[in-house]
Parts: C-alpha cells; sequence; structure tokens
C-alpha cells in the first residue's frame, strides 16, 4: 500500500458572513515533498494556510497528516504532531537573543516551558537543538544578538531556524522572501533547501518571488479566488495556459 501524503486537503471549503474565501480545495503534499503555491493578491493562500495549521476552521472537507484527520485538532496539537508554520510578518520575541527565541521554542515543543531560567550555559536538549539549527541557517557566529535588533532576511532565518529546533516534520513556509533585501534571498533559499533535504521535511510554501519559487521547489499549485486551477512541475506550470491566462499573464 503506498505510504499516506504527508498533507492531504480533501474539499476544503471556507464560507465567512455569506463570502466564499476557500471553495472544493484539493491538495496532495507527499512525504519529503517541496511544494510552491501562487496566485494572486486575495486568492486565499494564506487562508489555506490558516486552515491547515488550525488557526481556522474549514466550513467543508477534512484535512490529514501522514494519514491522520487533523480537521478539528487544536494548534497545539498539530505543532506536537509536527506540524510548522511561518507567518507573513516575522514573529518572534525582540528582546530575547536569536539563541534564546530558538531554544524557547525547542524547549516548548520537548514538553518544557517559556522558562528562561538558569540560562544561559544550560547544554540540555533544547539548547542543543537550537545550537544545531541556528548553524544549519547560518547563524549560530550572531546567536548572542537581539532579535529585534537583526535584518530582516535574518528574522527570517531565525524563523526557520525555529522551526528545525522543533524538529517538525511538514512546515508550512508563508512568504519567507516577503520584504528581504536581494543579497539574504541566497542563504534563504540554502536555509530551506537544506530543511527539505538534510532534514527531509516536508515543504509548502507561497511565494511571490516566482523566479525564486520555481527554481526552489519540485510542484507548484496556483490558486485563483478561493481554488487550485493547477498543479504541475514548475516548467509545466509556466507554460499551463489556463493558468498564463488566470493569473501569471501573457508576459512569461
Ligand atoms: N477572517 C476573514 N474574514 C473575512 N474575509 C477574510 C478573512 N480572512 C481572509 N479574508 C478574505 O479572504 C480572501 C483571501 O485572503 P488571503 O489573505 O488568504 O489571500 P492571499 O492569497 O494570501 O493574499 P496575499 O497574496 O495578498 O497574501 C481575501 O479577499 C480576504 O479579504
Amino acid at each position: 500500500m503506498p505510504a499516506s501524503p504527508a498533507l492531504s486537503v480533501a474539499g476544503v471549503g471556507l464560507t465567512i458572513g455569506g463570502a466564499t474565501i476557500l471553495e472544493g480545495v484539493d491538495l496532495d503534499v507527499a512525504s519529503g515533498g517541496l511544494v510552491g503555491v501562487i496566485g494572486p493578491n486575495g486568492a486565499g493562500k494564506t487562508t489555506l494556510f490558516n486552515t491547515i495549521s488550525g488557526v481556522m476552521a474549514p466550513t467543508a472537507g477534512r484535512i490529514r497528516m501522514h494519514g491522520k484527520d487533523i480537521t478539528s485538532m487544536s494548534v497545539p496539537a498539530r505543532a506536537r504532531a509536527g506540524l510548522g508554520r511561518t507567518f507573513q510578518t516575522s514573529s518572534y520575541f525582540p528582546r530575547l537573543s536569536i539563541l534564546e527565541n530558538v531554544r524557547i521554542a525547542a524547549q516548548v515543543s520537548r514538553g518544557g516551558n517559556y522558562s528562561l531560567f538558569a540560562f544561559p550555559g544550560r547544554h540540555d536538549d533544547a539548547t542543543q537543538a537550537a545550537r544545531e539549527a541556528l548553524a544549519e541557517v547560518g547563524l549560530l557566529e550572531r546567536s548572542h544578538l537581539m532579535a529585534g535588533d537583526i535584518s530582516h532576511g535574518d528574522k527570517r532565518k531565525l524563523e526557520i531556524a525555529v522551526l528545525l529546533a522543533t524538529d517538525a516534520s511538514l512546515v508550512l513556509l508563508d512568504e519567507p522572501m516577503a520584504g528581504v533585501g536581494t543579497g539574504d534571498v541566497p542563504g534563504l533559499v540554502a536555509a530551506i533547501r537544506r530543511m527539505h533535504q538534510e532534514k527531509g521535511c516536508t515543504v509548502l510554501m507561497v511565494e511571490h518571488h516566482i523566479d525564486v519559487l520555481m527554481d526552489l521547489v519540485d510542484q507548484v499549485a496556483v490558486m485563483v479566488s478561493g481554488s487550485i486551477i493547477a498543479l504541475d512541475e514548475p516548467e509545466k506550470i509556466m507554460q499551463n495556459e489556463l493558468v498564463q491566462s488566470a493569473y501569471l499573464g501573457t508576459a512569461v
């Protein structure tokens, strides 16, 4: 029997106050896959991520992780099941150091609390995991800096380090390059690649930098008006006439 997909979204719909935000969304992401989601502003990409991560409950359809139905699971329960997520805007504790931010996330994911008591100088599992994750994204040497003081690109790397330190097996990245200077893009791309290839994470990512995305992912899902209208390899998506007329325009 073939293995269940890491993520299966089946017939997901969301209606809010009579407005249809998502309709009949079907998307399977194989274990170890790296899939991009593109679509015009307001297409429903972030809302889809919200239903997958449990921030919003769909009004139709089911969501499964590795075959297990998570549709009614809480956000923390999904996180414990290995689902990690970044947001369009960076989320971190600005007055804590880079290392402290990642270490707290690792500590909480291991069933601990948000306490920083006796930090620094501890050599527990959470600190070790945080240091390894920061090395993966190239932030270890700057891990003593205050998170609120680092560049936007480094904040995005910090969020990826948090996902690595929490051992998330399925990660949702919502515009990881948004607002990042061009100089920071290669480092972020490398961090995402390592998360996928070396850590074996399954990745679903929304990204408006189409060239970067097309180079990175195995498959691209195109969302328009709350539905996925195409799912294919990047080259085929660029040539898909439906996609060109609905989203990409004629300039591709
Ligand atoms: N809680 C809500 N209540 C009402 N409408 C909402 C809610 N959340 C999202 N929407 C609407 O749903 C639609 C999809 O929004 P969403 O943010 O998911 O799109 P998106 O594809 O992520 O867009 P962008 O690329 O601009 O981030 C938009 O029209 C938005 O205004």
